[in-house]
Parts: structure tokens; sequence; C-alpha cells
């Protein structure tokens, strides 16, 4: 019994992973390259005019909830069929869209992703699957509106959008949907949406909160009208490091489908100068007006500066993912590695071990050593921690990453110089990779 249950096991894996292999060569075949030729770049479907075509017997039988719907009808639908529709991440927010986009029938959909499933992103990216942890993100999503809509063409970009590929990309699509997570990115799809005509459906979320709002469209603003300077890199948040409840993407993501639908099926009113902004924890929405399209805007002003597309990297200061990046504020001999640091633990070597993260973290893991927490303002708690620790001994400061516990080190050496204080390079991650591999990694 045991081995029958194991055997189907071990077949469905193989059977599964030949699926993958299949579908990848699948999608190497469709990949719209590009040197294809591009659409006619307007943004304005064929779908105005009288469309001799007509819905098959089995579309109306697909379609029909939706056919019945007045504001839709057979001429809404034909638009949808006929639209072409680009997702810009294959995440928290492109996993929700793309699917309801694929129900919807809307003929083509692209997906650009550069990243790969990891088990961390199924809370909330509901396409990916267990399975297809280790599987490029944009081929996932095609896998699965394929799998509910084979009346639909999926195109996956295995690629990161840069200001090289993104208008000959952009370009073959009707309407460009923002499902990233940085301010570079945002701000390539705005001028690129604004130098090839299209409108920009654009959504974020970061812990119980997300936003909704369309560019370029109807002769509304443009991100740069209302943001015309990109944040200071540190005051940005990033679900990594921020949190979110994977339900909240998941909203703003069917809500960015719905306006795509509507732009497409030229229905109802959408979102331009408006920004919709949620709040899940009341569960509460409200809609406020934005400013107008500046007249002065460097992109889509009357005389913009920005003619072509510029290095966003460098205009941000902050780069266009938002994967871990280790920063080096510290000189290495300030500094000990995981190793070291086990080391010093069992030769038994005083020390005081600080933890730096939030009490919500501490709860998730600690290292198997007594620590101190400490987190908001430590210059002003080092005389409190001082009082009821015996200092004369060393002091370690750990993090999650190793970026954190380099700023208190920073900290607590300005606040007390004689400190004699290192950091663990890497944090708690580096722990888990080079001393314990069942220590837990969030
Ligand atoms: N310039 C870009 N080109 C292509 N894909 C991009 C670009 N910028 C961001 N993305 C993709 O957008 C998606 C954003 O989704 P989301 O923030 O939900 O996922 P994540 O970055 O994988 O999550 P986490 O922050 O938890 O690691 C990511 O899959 C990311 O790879
Ligand atoms: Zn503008």
């Amino acid at each position: 019994m045991e081995t029958d249950v194991e055997s189907l096991r071990l077949e469905i894996k193989r059977k599964e992973e030949e699926l993958l292999h299949l579908k990848a060569l699948l999608d190497e075949k469709e990949q719209i390259s590009e040197v294809h030729p591009p659409g006619d770049g307007s943004g304005d479907k064929t779908c105005e005019k009288t469309d001799p075509q007509k819905l098959t017997n089995a579309q109306i039988a697909r379609y029909s909830r939706q056919l019945i719907l007045p504001e839709l009808g057979v001429q809404g639908q034909l638009c949808l069929l006929s639209s072409k529709i680009l997702i810009v991440g294959a995440g928290g927010l492109g996993c929700p869209a793309a699917i309801y986009l694929a129900a919807a029938g809307v003929g083509t959909i692209g997906v650009v992703d550069y990243d790969e499933v990891e088990i961390s992103n199924l809370h909330r990216q509901i396409l990916h699957t267990e399975s297809r942890v280790g599987v490029h993100k944009a081929q996932s999503i095609a896998m699965s509106c394929r799998n509910l809509n084979s009346d639909v063409k999926v195109v996956p970009y295995k690629i990161q959008l840069n200001s090289e590929n993104a208008l000959p990309i952009i370009k073959q699509y009707d309407i460009v949907l923002d499902a990233t997570d940085n301010v570079a990115t945002r701000y390539l799809l705005n001028d690129v949406c604004v130098l090839a005509g299209k409108p920009l459906v654009s959504g974020s979320a970061l812990r119980f909160e997300g936003q909704l709002t369309v560019y370029n469209h109807k002769g509304g603003p443009c991100y740069r009208c209302l943001y015309p300077k990109p944040p200071p890199p540190e005051t940005v948040t990033n679900c990594s490091d921020g949190g979110v409840l994977g339900v909240v993407p998941g909203i703003i993501g069917c809500y960015q489908a719905l306006e795509a639908i509507k732009i497409a099926a030229k229905t109802g009113s959408t979102l331009n100068q408006r920004l919709m902004l949620f709040d899940a924890l009341d569960c509460s929405s409200r809609v406020i007006k934005l400013r107008p399209r500046q007249v002065h805007c460097p992109v889509c002003g009357d005389s913009p500066s920005i003619t072509h597309l510029i290095d966003y990297e460098q205009f941000c200061g902050a780069r266009a993912t938002d994967k871990d990046q280790e920063k080096t504020v510290l000189p290495v001999n300030s500094r000990v590695t995981a190793k070291e640091y086990q080391t010093m633990v069992s030769i038994g070597q005083q020390h005081v071990l600080l933890d730096v993260r939030l009490p919500v973290e501490m709860d998730i893991c600690q290292l198997p050593h007594p620590a101190i927490t400490l987190r908001r303002d430590p210059a002003a708690q080092l005389e409190k921690i001082k009082s009821s620790t015996d200092f004369s001994s060393s002091v370690v400061v750990v993090c999650r990453r190793g970026n954190d516990s380099q700023l208190a080190v920073k900290l607590l050496q300005s606040a007390d110089p004689r400190l004699d204080i290192k950091d663990i390079r890497g944090g708690l991650h580096a722990w888990a990779r080079d001393v314990d591999p069942h220590f837990p990694v969030y």
C-alpha cells in the first residue's frame, strides 16, 4: 500500500516534469520576439468599427454570462478577444490580474518577469504552485491561464524589462498593467507608456493597504505629473521587509484586471485622474481625485524633455528589483561571520548578543543564545542596557540579513566609542546557510 502510494507520487512528479518541459518548449515557440511585426501602436482597437467577425458557438457558450450584460454584449466581447494586454510582474498583483483577463477572453496576454517561483511567493502569488517552485514566473502564469482558457494566447517573456527592451515589447500591446514592486520600473513603465501612447493600469499593495489608478488615459496625468521626483530609496519598503497579507494584492490585482477589461471593451468609466485607496484592516476604500496632467511634465507635458527612455536605476538611485542586497556599511574588523560567531559561542567567549529585529520577528525564530532586544533608538537605550548588563565584554549584534545590524553597530559606536562591538555578517540568513541548515528562514 505504502509503495503503491509512493510510486504513484513519483509517477505524477515525473509526468509533471515532462509536462513542464513540453510547455517550456511551446513557450519558446510562441514567444513574440522583438522582430515580430509590431501592432499599430495606437491602443485603439478596430472593435469600434462594425466588425464582420462573429463569436463562435464555443465562445458564446463560454462567455454567455458576461455576453448578456448590456454594458458588454457581443461588441464588448469582440473587443476583448481582439485586445492585447501586457502584464509586467508575475507576482502578487500579476497572478490575479492574469487569470481574470484570461477568463474574460482577452485575446493576447503578455506576461513579463525575470524571476522564478519561490516558496515564500505562494501565500499570495496564487497561480504558482509547490511543484512550480524554481519555474519562471511568466511561464508559470502562462500555464495556468492556458489551462483555464485555451481561447487565449499567452506570451511569457522571461526577461527584466529595461530601457532597451521595453518599447519594442510594449508597442505590440494595447494596455499595460504595472504589477511590479520597485520604483525604477514604475518610472520606466510610465515613460514608455507615454512614448508609445498606451494606458497604464497601476497597482500596488503593502501590508494591509493597496492603491490603484490608471495613468496616461483619456487626457489624465501620468505618474511623473504626480511624482516628478523619485522618493529617497531608504524610504521605500517592499513586501519582503514590510510584509503583506496575500488577499490585499489579490484584491488590487483583480481591480487592475477590471480596469483593463473596461478600457479594452470600451465600457464604464476608469480610474484616470483618480486614485483608489484600499484598507483591508477596516475593509474600506475611497477614491480621491488626482491633479490633472501637468503641462510642464517632462514626459507627457506640452514640451517634453524626456523623449527617449533613460537610465531609471540611476534616476531613482535604486535598482529595478527588490531582491535582497547586502549592504556594506562597516569595515571587516567590525564584523564576524556566522561561523566565527558559532566558534565564539562554542569556546564560551564572554559576550552580549543584541538582536535588533522587531518583536514580531523575534516570535518567528531566535538564535539559541540569550539575546537582548534593542530595536528603536538604540543610542537612547544604550545607557539603560549598560546599567543592566556587563558591557566590559564584547557585544555582537544580529538582525535578519545583516543590514540593520550594521546600522545599529554604527549608532552604538558613535554613542560609546569604547564599546567592543561587531555584527554578524549576513545575519540570521547566514546562520541558516552556513551554520544550521535547520534554522528557519523568513
Ligand atoms: N523590471 C522588471 N521586469 C520584469 N519583472 C519585474 C521587474 N520589476 C519587478 N518585476 C517582477 O514583479 C514581481 C512583483 O511581484 P511581488 O512583489 O509580489 O513578488 P516578489 O518580488 O517575488 O516578492 P518578495 O518581495 O516577497 O520577494 C516580481 O515577480 C518581480 O520579479
Ligand atoms: Zn506627465
